[in-house]
C-alpha cells in the first residue's frame, strides 16, 4: 500500500505519556489528518498533570529495583491507568470530546536487546497504566503498550518519536537534529527530505538529559527542589572539565547508535558514582551542577559529532531540558556551527510533542501503518505499534463517572 495515498478523516486524538522524570502525564488534545507526507496536527489542549506525590514515590522506587508483591504491582499498574484516564477526561474539559486516546504510560524498566544466560537476545520494556483500564473508565478506544511489538522483532523499543519527528519536523532545505531533552536525552536526526529520506534518518538516545541534574538538586536542598529552574544554580558555577571528560569515557557514549537507555543506568546509582567521583575536586553546589550540565550536553554533542552522518543547520530542543536557558547555552558554545532552537520556533510545541507523538502513533495504528523507523530502533523492519483497545459498549458515559469507578 501507499500510504500517501490513505484517504483519512481528521481524528480528534488524545497522546498520553509520563516520561522518565516522572513528573507527571503530559496530555496533549489534537486533531489529526492526512497519513505521513501530508500529516498534519494542529494542538487544541495541552496540560500536565502531576502525579500524587505518594503515586510518584511508589513509581521511583519501583524503577528503582525496590522489590514488591505482585498484588502491589497490579495496584499501582491500575493507578497509573486512573491517573492517565482522568488527565484524559480533564483535557477534553470545554472542548468536543476525542475518539482516540494513544496512551504510552508509565516506563518502569527498559533493557535493551542483549544475551544474558538464557541466551536471550530480544530487549524487555515495561510500562505500566494499562490501556485497557484507560478505555474502559474514559469510553473511548485506547492503543497502548507501543513498545513491545518492535521489541518483538529484536528492536529497542525505542525511541519511538523519530517517525513522527520525520514527518513533523523534516525540513527540505537543510539537516535538522531533534534533540529531546527529558529525564534522558534522545536525537533524532533528519537530512534534508529528499529521495530515500526516511531511510537515512539516524536516532538514538544521547544519554542523561536531567535525570542526573534532578537527582542531585533534590539531595543538594534535602528534597526542597526538584530541578534546577531555567539553569540558574548551574549558571553560577564552573564546570570540572577534568570530571566530564573522565565521565565521558563510560561504555553507553561510545556505544555506536542504535541504542537506547533509561534510568537503569543514569539514575541513582549513576549519580552517587558521580558525587564519589567528584570528592577529590571538593566542588562548590552550583559547580557540581554546572559539572553535570556539561555531562549532558557534552554527551549530546560528542554523539553528533562521532554518530551523525554529517552535521545538520540546525538543533531543536524539546522536552524540559529544553527551557534550561544555561543547558542551551552551553550547547550553543559547544556546537557553534550549529543554529541551537526550540520545536516551538518553527511551530511544533516543545513541552508537549512527545504527548502528541503518542496521539500520532495511535492515528497510525488505527489506519494500519507502521509507528516504528528501523534505523531508529534496530529493528529489521517496519511494524504496527501498539495494542487497541476498544471503548467498552455502553460505557459512552463513564467518562463522567470516573470517581465513581475508585478513582477519586
Ligand atoms: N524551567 C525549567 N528550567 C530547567 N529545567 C526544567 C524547566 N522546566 C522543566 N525542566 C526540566 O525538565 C524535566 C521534565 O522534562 P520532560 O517532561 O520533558 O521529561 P520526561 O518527558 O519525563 O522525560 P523523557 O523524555 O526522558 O521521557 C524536569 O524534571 C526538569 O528537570
Ligand atoms: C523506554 C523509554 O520509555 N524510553 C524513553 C526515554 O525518554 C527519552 C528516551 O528515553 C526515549 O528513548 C524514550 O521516550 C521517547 C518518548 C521515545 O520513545 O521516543
Amino acid at each position: 500500500m501507499d500510504p500517501t495515498k490513505t484517504v483519512t478523516v481528521p481524528t480528534r486524538v488524545i497522546g498520553l505519556i509520563s516520561g522518565t522524570s516522572v513528573d507527571g502525564i503530559d496530555a496533549a488534545l489534537v486533531e489529526i489528518s492526512g497519513s505521513d507526507l501530508d500529516l498534519q496536527v494542529g494542538l487544541i489542549a495541552g496540560e500536565t498533570y502531576p502525579y500524587t506525590a505518594e503515586l510518584r514515590e511508589k513509581i521511583l522506587a519501583v524503577g528503582a529495583g525496590v522489590a514488591i508483591s505482585m498484588a502491589e504491582l497490579a495496584e499501582i499498574d491500575d493507578a497509573i491507568a486512573c491517573a492517565f484516564a482522568q488527565a484524559a477526561k480533564n483535557i477534553q474539559i470545554g472542548h468536543q470530546p476525542a475518539s482516540l486516546i494513544g496512551s504510552h504510560g508509565q516506563t518502569v524498566y527498559h533493557r535493551p536487546a542483549h544475551t544474558d544466560a538464557f541466551n536471550t537476545t530480544l530487549g524487555y520494556s515495561l510500562q505500566l497504566g494499562r490501556g485497557a483500564l484507560i478505555a474502559h473508565l474514559t469510553g473511548i478506544t485506547t492503543v497502548s503498550n507501543f513498545r513491545n511489538a518492535d521489541i518483538n522483532i529484536g528492536g529497542h523499543g525505542a525511541p519511538l518519536v523519530p517517525r513522527v519527528d520525520a514527518f513533523l519536523l523534516g525540513d527540505s532545505v537543510g539537516g535538522r537534529c531533534i534533540q529531546n531533552i527529558g529525564g534522558i536525552g534522545n536525537v533524532t536526526y533528519l537530512p534534508p527530505r529528499g529521495d530515500d529520506w526516511l531511510s537515512q534518518i539516524r536516532a538514538w538516545d544521547t544519554g542523561p538529559g536531567n535525570s542526573l541534574l534532578d537527582l542531585a538538586v533534590e539531595y543538594l536542598t534535602d528534597g526542597g527542589q526538584s530541578y534546577d529552574e531555567n539553569g540558574n544554580w548551574a549558571a553560577s558555577g564552573v564546570p570540572c572539565y577534568s570530571l566530564v571528560e573522565q565521565w565521558l569515557e563510560q561504555d553507553y557514549f561510545h556505544l555506536p547508535p542504535p541504542k537506547s537507555t533509561g534510568r537503569e543506568l543514569f539514575g541513582v546509582a549513576y549519580l552517587h558514582q558521580c558525587l564519589q567521583d567528584a570528592e577529590p575536586y571538593q566542588l562548590n553546589p552550583a559547580d557540581l551542577l554546572a559539572t553535570l550540565t556539561e555531562l549532558t550536553v557534552g554527551s549530546i554533542a560528542h554523539s553528533y559529532r562521532s554518530f551523525l552522518p554529517q552535521m545538520p543547520r540546525q538543533v531543536l530542543l524539546c522536552g524540559g531540558g529544553s527551557r534550561n536557558l544555561y543547558l542551551k547555552h552551553r550547547l550553543q558554545l559547544l556546537l557553534p556551527s550549529l543554529s541551537v532552537l526550540t520545536t516551538d520556533e518553527v511551530g511544533l510545541n516543545a513541552d508537549f510533542k512527545e504527548a502528541i507523538a503518542f496521539a500520532v502513533l495511535a492515528y497510525w495504528r488505527q489506519l494500519g501503518l507502521p509507528g516504528n523507523l528501523p534505523s531508529a530502533t534496530g529493528a529489521p523492519g517496519e511494524i504496527l505499534l501498539g495494542e487497541i483497545h476498544l471503548r467498552a459498549c455502553g460505557k459512552e458515559n463513564l467518562s463522567n463517572n470516573l470517581l465513581d469507578n475508585g478513582c477519586g
